[in-house]
């Protein structure tokens, strides 16, 4: 295996980046390795150097001392041998543009991000072969039940590096281990991406229902129900089973629809407790994916014929032509038919 590298950038200050940046600097202070995060802004950026905490993100969570900060996107990238992609999905092709220059020629990409790009309904890494042009061995993702601020307290958890080489899946993990998160790692890209995008729409459905008074029974069906259209979805996209089964698929699906950190959760419960789309836009302070990812996931599953019946109806809940109210409804008067059909 690749040594531990000298230095690792993470693109991205926000919530998740932050954390992952903490936890690859508590894996990495034995060896050394610098741990540098870019943030858009600069005030930003010298918080973390100076108070080494990041507190409209991570309140007063203090990050350890390897992790610094900039932001200067060119002396954040210089002598990284991994750099870590954590924006907003809808941003991350115009970021990369942004960072193609200063990229190490053999650098290893990996995308924390959990959304599909909207008009393309490209994957994450998707994005990142197509603008930076590296071979699939140089590009991984990262996903699982995740929630940033119980990672930030160090309440443990597991996780799923992926990447279609092994070895450098296994490289990262051995990059990102500590005695309070576990990588796995995986091949199959495809469905460890799928699963993280797909759960953010289920969490808007699961918390539109929350926000309707609806108990545990109903909560628990889409829950169900939506690791059924998502597991139909990796397969007819060439992801595995096993991949949604596991940490990626029902393991962050379970974490975020149950869970009053998760800002996607959050949202649907604002919108089923009657507040419009902006109304909810206007009080959320951190990226929810499944809003803007939601109608590439159903454009993405039209185009190959997957049934995708929880994710129709948030979109049309979020396009305005269906009221939460009927959502049930809806979902309830389709055609009856075989729980076991994954087709
Ligand atoms: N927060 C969490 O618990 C987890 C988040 N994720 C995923 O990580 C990704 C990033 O999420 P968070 O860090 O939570 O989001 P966030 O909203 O906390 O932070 C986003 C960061 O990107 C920056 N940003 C905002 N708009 C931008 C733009 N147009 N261009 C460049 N940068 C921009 C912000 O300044 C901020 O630093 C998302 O795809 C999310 O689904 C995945 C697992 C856990
Ligand atoms: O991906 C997450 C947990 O694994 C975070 O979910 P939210 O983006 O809904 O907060």
């Amino acid at each position: 295996m690749k040594p531990a590298p000298r230095k690792i950038a993470v693109m991205g200050a926000g919530s998740w980046g932050t954390t992952f940046a903490k936890v690859l600097a508590d894996s990495g202070t034995e060896a050394n390795t610098e741990v540098m995060v870019w943030a858009r802004r600069d005030e930003v950026a010298v918080e973390i150097n100076t108070r080494h905490t990041n507190s409209r993100y991570l309140r007063e969570t203090k990050l350890p001392g390897n992790i610094t900060s900039s932001s200067s996107i060119a002396d954040t990238l210089e002598g990284a041998e991994l750099v870590v992609l954590a924006v907003p999905a809808q941003s991350l092709r115009e970021q990369l543009r942004s960072f193609k220059e200063f990229l190490e020629p053999q650098a290893v990409l990996m995308s924390l991000m959990k959304g599909l790009e909207r008009d393309t309904d490209a994957r994450m890494s998707e994005v990142i072969a197509a603008e930076i042009e590296i071979p699939a061995d140089r590009i991984a993702v990262l996903s699982g039940p995740n929630l940033a601020m119980e990672i930030a307290r160090k309440q443990p958890t597991a996780s799923v590096v992926a990447c279609s080489e092994l070895e450098t899946a296994t490289w990262i993990a051995s990059l990102c281990s500590t005695e309070y998160f576990r990588p796995y790692t995986n091949t199959d890209v495809i469905g460890v991406e799928i699963g993280g995008i797909a759960k953010n729409v289920i969490a808007l459905a699961v918390g539109i229902c929350d926000g309707l008074g609806m108990g545990d029974n109903t909560k628990s069906s889409i829950i169900t129900r939506g690791l059924a259209e998502t597991t139909r979805l990796a397969l007819a996209l060439g992801g595995s089973y096993e991949t949604l089964a596991g940490l990626a698929g029902l393991g962050d699906l379970v974490a975020t629809c149950s869970s009053a950190l998760s800002r996607n959760n959050t949202a649907g419960r604002l919108l089923g407790q009657g507040l419009y789309l902006d109304e909810v836009n206007d009080r959320m302070s951190q990226t929810a994916e499944g809003i803007k990812s939601g109608r590439a996931v159903l454009d993405l599953a039209t185009r190959h014929n997957v049934e995708v019946p929880i994710t129709e109806s948030v979109v049309m809940v979020l396009e305005g032509t269906l009221s939460v109210e009927n959502m049930g409804a809806r979902l309830l008067g389709r055609q009856l038919k075989s729980e076991g059909e994954l087709k």
